[in-house]
């Protein structure tokens, strides 16, 4: 009898879920044609129920090739298709690159569009409900909450980012005939960029490159502050292989990840819990050796509210945005200084004419935008790599995307509410009907006089644009032009190989920035002397120093340039603006 009724219900189920996929079908067949719209080209599906793609993304993931596969992939669609559908089981979504639908999504349709559930599930157990992770009503009000902060002019703070910069040099240990030993400078900047984002967050720094630097207080009283950054990246870890496997991430299970949020929320809720019991007015007015006061943002959203989960949800969301992002933007910067010699010799001649080579004079804000060849450094380098190689959004409801149906791809594509759409901008900004047949070497020179707009987003656009692009932006380029005053020169000390993408939810160079630099003064005591023991310190501090020495630097074959080109520097590129109207792309 059990039997035949589970088999009753069973058949129910079938039957239920068969007519609502059939009504939905003809449903978005009626409003397809109602709105003019074709089919978008179909990925191929492979694999048992359409999995092919995913298993192969996630294994192009692990290899650590993930952006250049799914570029690979599109291309093979047709280079000229820019918009297609994929199915993965039951689930459909769309994949675009092109500009107008991202401008669609973005601006003239962004009321249809916000980011999908995935992000808010994948996150909320690290980071809860904040600014990244939110949608609609619940985002509105965490962005009016911390956009005004960084509406501000010059928001980043460079007295800042020197005081962990030195603390960073200080890790390099120097040999005696005037180079470094070699270093792995991305666990560095990971680090650096840890300390100067809890610093900028909390008023205090979490040290993780000083931690001797730790007051003897926190040591008794703060959670586990020590072990902030491990924590973090371990949560990380998790999120990212469950963001991987999209709607079907709640899979994966590992029973460790909930300590590791739990370890990383209980050091945020300390230093909340320490701002609030001095009151919202108690603003300490800390003066930067600049005499600019002193920039905190919880002491800023301390004064909108004095509600401790919201306040560690947010701190969290911008680190989490901020943190990654902005080292591996500074590693894969060093990483093709290393290979472009001629491209380090000219970016040093710009900041040494603009900065002298004394790596104490100062350096202000406005000099540093207006280092034009350095600018284009940062770009060619975002442009490259992706350093966010893969954005999404989702519909709100029955809407369209104006192109990439039809044969020839120039009829609307018609977007089911909840559809998931991906932008692969890596994809986006390997096209070679944007970028020229150049597309793939490393040129710097190219945005010398170049205008863009929908085809270069690597911080999104629209409503949702990354409210920290300028902050990163300048944190990068202040560390550039610090390490080039020091620094004459820098040396490739990876062997050949090709180069690897380690894609999270930014993208890291999966082989780290093994390097060598010179120190252009023998009288710098900028790294530290290098006793012999300091082989085996190197490896404890993740510098791989103790690593083999490998073959001379080689040039990866996708990044060769084939001729000199001259430069010209030209000053039109100091707009950053948050402030700006939203539709306005700014990079
Ligand atoms: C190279 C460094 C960075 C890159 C490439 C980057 C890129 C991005 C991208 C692609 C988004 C998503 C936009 C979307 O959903 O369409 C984003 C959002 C965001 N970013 Fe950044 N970001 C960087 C650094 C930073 C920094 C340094 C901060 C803060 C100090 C920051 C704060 C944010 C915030 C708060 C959001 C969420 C905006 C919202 O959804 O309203 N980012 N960023």
């Amino acid at each position: 009898m059990a039997i035949f009724v589970g088999l009753l219900v069973l058949v129910a189920l079938i039957s239920y879920k068969t007519f609502s996929s059939f009504r939905l079908r003809r449903h978005n067949a009626e409003q397809a044609a109602l709105r003019g719209c074709q089919e978008p080209a179909k990925a191929p599906r492979k694999g048992f129920l359409g999995t092919g793609m995913l298993v192969e993304s996630i294994r192009a993931t692990r290899q650590e090739w993930g952006p250049v596969w799914m570029h690979q992939t599109l291309n093979s669609i047709g280079e000229t298709i820019h918009t297609v559908k994929a199915s993965v089981a039951d689930y459909d979504l769309i994949i675009t690159r092109d500009t107008e639908n991202i401008k669609a999504m973005f601006a003239t349709q962004s009321q249809d569009f916000d980011i999908g559930t995935h992000r808010e599930n994948a996150f909320k157990s690290l980071l809860g409900l904040g600014v990244m992770t939110t949608r609609q009503e619940r985002w509105k009000h965490s962005r009016a909450l911390v956009r005004p902060q960084f509406a501000r002019d010059n928001l980043a703070d460079l007295d800042l980012f020197q005081r962990h910069l030195d603390a960073l040099l200080q890790r390099i240990p120097r040999t005696e005939d005037g180079w470094t030993a070699k270093v792995d400078l991305s666990p560095l900047f990971f680090n650096f960029t840890l300390d100067t984002g809890s610093e900028f967050l909390f008023g205090q720094s979490v040290n993780s490159q000083t931690p001797e630097k730790t007051p003897a207080m926190w040591e008794a009283n703060a959670p586990d502050l020590r072990n902030f950054g491990h924590h973090l990246d371990a949560a990380k870890h998790m999120i990212d292989r469950r963001g991987a496997l999209t709607k079907y991430g709640w899979l994966l299970r590992d029973s460790t990840f909930p300590k590791h949020c739990k370890a990383v929320q209980d050091c945020v809720d300390w230093f909340v819990k320490n701002r609030l019991e001095r009151g919202a007015d108690d603003e300490k007015v800390i003066e930067t050796p600049s005499g600019k006061p002193k920039f905190v943002l919880l002491d800023q959203l301390a004064k909108d509210t004095s509600d401790p989960l919201e306040l560690r949800c947010e701190l969290l969301n911008i680190l989490h945005a901020s943190r990654d992002t902005t080292a591996s933007l500074m590693g894969w910067s060093f990483y093709f200084l290393a290979r472009y010699p001629d491209v380090f010799k000219t970016l040093r001649e710009e900041i040494i004419d603009n900065f002298t080579a004394n790596p104490e004079a100062e350096i202000t804000f406005n000099k540093l935008w207006a280092c034009q060849y350095l600018q284009y450094v940062v770009k060619e380098t975002i442009r490259v790599v992706g350093i966010v190689p893969m954005n999404e959004r989702a519909a709100t409801c029955d809407t369209t995307l104006p192109r990439g149906g039809g044969a020839d791809g120039l009829s609307p594509v018609f977007v089911p509410k909840g559809t998931q759409v991906l932008i692969p901008t890596y994809s986006m900004q390997h096209r070679e009907d944007i970028w020229g047949p150049d597309v793939d070497e490393y040129k710097p020179e190219r945005w010398q006089d170049r205008k863009f707009g929908w085809d270069f987003i690597p911080f999104g656009g629209g409503v949702r644009q990354c409210l920290g692009q300028q902050f990163a932006r300048t944190e990068t380029m202040y560390v550039l032009a610090r390490v080039l005053q020091i620094f004459d020169q820098i040396e490739n000390m990876e062997g050949p190989g090709p180069i690897k993408m380690h894609h999270t939810i930014e993208n890291r160079s999966g082989t780290g920035v093994q390097v060598r630099l010179h120190l252009a003064s023998t009288e710098s005591n900028f790294c530290r002397e290098q006793p012999t023991s300091e082989l085996k310190l190197g490896r404890a501090l993740g510098l791989g120093a103790d690593r083999p020495m490998v073959a001379p630097p080689t040039t990866p074959a996708a990044y060769c340039r084939d001729e000199e080109r001259q430069y010209e520097p030209k000053l039109d590129d100091l707009g950053l603006g948050v402030d700006r109207p939203e539709e306005v792309m700014v990079v």
